[in-house]
């Protein structure tokens, strides 16, 4: 659902620019390689001029060859009577047998970014799996979270979208997300300041982005796939076009030397800058209050379960304990 939307803008130039030309290779799984030839087939009928070529293919090791960018967005839904820690055991296979791909195959200084739940772990799994490749190139999608905290505040505040800046997701992307109202800005000004209402922010804004996916999905049926596609997209040219001044975008990155005394070895959500050169660093002098560090420590923690849940899908785990009792997933993600 979530790539059916993102090749098109992809060949269309509205990710990596309309004078980018790109060649698409399509990783399926045994069961999608039918519906893959049905996508290839419409991608043909709508003559992109900047789409230059289309593989298609079931074998990572194949597909991967050379990528620039991985988008790893295929994941198993859970089933019924899944836990969580089945899911975690299940996609995190996947994200096993891509890394090890990756790191045979693709280009030496290839991003990637992962989307298929649980993100924050599977990327880890991946990136563990991918020794030879930087992990500092490894993320998890965190970027809808953000654009859905910042419509929030913007509607709110009764302001245009654009107006709300340096709007950070900090975390797993799970219902212990914490959307950052501290150091949000609206028109440049403190976003507490602005709408002036703690308790808003503290007990509607933080659940209602949390669990806005649940909410969606009871009203159609179906979860995001062409918001999350927009927020691919929109995660991409962050890391394509130089982040503006005092701004920031979240990525769910490697903790591996960050400024904010995580645990390191964990994907986590933090705020990043670019020079848009596909690189990024974690922004330092993110004001955390007592509330922030609260947050944030229960997602932290939450990511060290889930790391000790996949211990044996990770080369050098010392752990493979699996502790976790709580149901976090967003409602509705898989
Ligand atoms: N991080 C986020 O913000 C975010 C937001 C929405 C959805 N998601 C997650 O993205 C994932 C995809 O969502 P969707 O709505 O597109 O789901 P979907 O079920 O429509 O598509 C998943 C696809 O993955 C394929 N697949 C399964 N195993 C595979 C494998 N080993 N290799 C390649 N492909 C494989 C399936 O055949 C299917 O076509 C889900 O895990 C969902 O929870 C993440």
């Amino acid at each position: 659902m979530i790539s059916n939307h993102l090749v098109f803008m992809i060949a269309s130039g509205d990710v990596f620019g309309k004078d980018q030309p790109v060649s698409l290779s399509l990783l399926g799984s045994e069961r999608s390689r039918t519906a893959l030839e049905g996508v290839a087939m419409e991608l043909e009928d709508s003559l992109c001029p900047l789409l230059r070529e289309v593989r298609l293919g079931i074998d990572p090791r194949k597909v991967f060859r050379d990528a620039d960018w991985a988008l790893l967005i295929g994941a198993k839904p859970r089933g019924p009577g899944m836990e969580r820690r089945d899911l975690l055991d299940l996609n995190g296979q996947i994200y096993k047998e891509q890394g090890q791909a990756l790191n045979e195959v693709a280009s030496r200084n290839c991003k990637m970014l992962v989307v298929g739940n649980p993100c924050n772990t599977n990327a880890l799994i991946g990136l563990e799996n991918a020794p030879d490749l930087p992990r500092r190139n490894w993320h998890a999608l965190t970027r809808l979270d953000e654009n859905r905290a910042k419509c929030q505040l913007a509607l709110k505040a009764g302001k245009f979208y654009t107006s709300v800046t340096n709007m950070c997701i900090w975390g797993n992307h799970s219902t212990t997300q914490v959307p950052d109202f501290v150091n949000a800005k609206i028109e440049g000004v403190p976003a507490r300041e602005y709408i002036h209402d703690d308790k808003w922010l503290k007990e509607e804004f933080t659940p209602t982005v949390a669990n806005r996916g649940g909410v969606l999905i009871k009203k159609w049926g179906r979860s995001s796939a062409a918001s999350t596609a927009v927020s691919i997209a929109d995660h991409i040219r962050s890391l394509t076009q130089p982040t503006k001044e005092g701004d920031c975008f979240s990525t769910a990155v490697i903790t591996d030397g960050n400024p904010y005394g995580l645990a390191e070895g964990l994907v986590y959500s933090m705020p990043a800058r670019s020079k848009g050169d596909g690189d990024y660093e974690i922004i330092p002098g993110f004001h955390m209050n007592d509330w922030l560090i609260e947050k944030c420590k229960a997602s932290e923690d939450e990511l060290l379960k889930e790391r000790d849940c996949v211990g044996h899908l990770l080369p050098n785990a010392t752990v493979a304990q699996c502790m976790i009792t709580e149901d976090t997933m967003l409602p509705g993600e898989n």
